[in-house]
């Protein structure tokens, strides 16, 4: 037997920066959960107990704070290469970091109409992700994205056409409500190191800005014949949107709400044109995945 891959470090590190300026008194936070596993010349730690090469996971856990007190934790995609970057300059047998960073939502509360400069609430379990693949001599591979947004429209949605045989039940569809989980990322050409990352700065947040923007106005607007085909104007528009992306994928789960026929009740009308009371469905639910590529 021979090791095929492995990977090793600290999961589930929880930070929070708060950016103070002093001039308006104005306060920002960031937190985040970062991942951060490391590959390299490591195999002698599984397959001979040899510790030598271990940089412990505590050390990495204390590595994550360090850099966050060092260096911006905004971008997520800055912050992430510069993590990733640290353990293979710093560590010779250590030659690939994979750094993944999840930013949670602080958003700032408006009090009487104004921004206020230090309360924040978490409005959704939505959250901007970044995973970077940092490799000796090859340069920095990031994948932005977008998780958690729990988006629902009360119309504008139809299924039909699909084939029906002896195993299909689900009637066609002209109108019906349509949720989602949005799970998209958007994956940068390769970086050669921290100078490209650095210069790419500004494309971050505006990247994450527009993937969102179309991602809400492309489900909204649509009259959708079909997640596949939202799903792929999506892609569409966020590679036209963002020059230096690769490509661009969605893993989205159809959230179904039923009808409930009520018509045993006194002739109660709740299906077809008048339904309006519908069961939510926690499972099964639809699965559709698609990655789009420039070329
Ligand atoms: O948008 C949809 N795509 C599908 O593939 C599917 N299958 N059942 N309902 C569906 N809705």
């Amino acid at each position: 037997a021979s090791i095929a891959a492995a990977r090793y470090g600290k999961d589930n590190v929880r930070v929070y920066k708060v950016e103070r300026d002093e001039k308006t008194g104005v306060q920002t936070v960031t937190e985040m959960t970062v991942t951060v596993l490391l590959e390299g010349a490591i195999d002698v730690s599984y397959t001979k107990a040899d510790n030598s090469v271990v940089v412990a996971t505590d050390s990495i856990k204390n590595t994550v704070y360090i850099k966050a007190k060092e260096n911006p934790v905004t971008p997520p995609e800055l912050f992430a290469s510069i993590l990733g970057t640290h353990f293979i300059e710093t560590y010779p047998h250590i030659t690939t970091a994979n750094v993944k960073v999840v930013t949670h939502r602080w958003t700032r509360m408006t009090i009487d109409g104004k921004p206020h400069p230090h309360s924040f609430y978490r409005d959704g379990n939505e959250t901007r992700n970044v995973e970077a693949k940092i490799t000796k001599g090859k340069g920095i591979d990031i994948r932005s994205g977008i998780v958690g947004l729990l988006v629902l429209k009360s119309t504008g949605s139809q299924f039909h056409g699909f084939v029906r045989d002896s195993y299909t039940t689900l009637p066609e569809v002209w109108d019906r409500i349509l949720s989602t989980d949005v799970d998209c990322g958007w994956s940068w050409k390769r970086f050669a190191g921290m100078n490209a990352v650095r210069a790419a700065i500004p494309k971050f947040d505006n990247a994450w800005i527009d993937a969102r923007t179309i991602t809400m106005k492309t489900f909204a607007e649509e009259n959708s014949p079909s997640v596949q085909n939202t799903m792929y104007k999506m892609c569409g528009s966020i590679l036209e949107a963002v020059p230096e992306v690769e490509n661009v994928d969605y893993s989205l789960p159809n959230k179904h709400y039923f009808e409930i026929d009520l018509s045993w009740h006194e002739g109660l009308k709740n299906t077809g044109k008048n339904a309006e009371v519908y069961a939510p469905q926690s499972g099964p639910n639809g699965l559709i995945q698609l990655t789009v590529a420039r070329s």
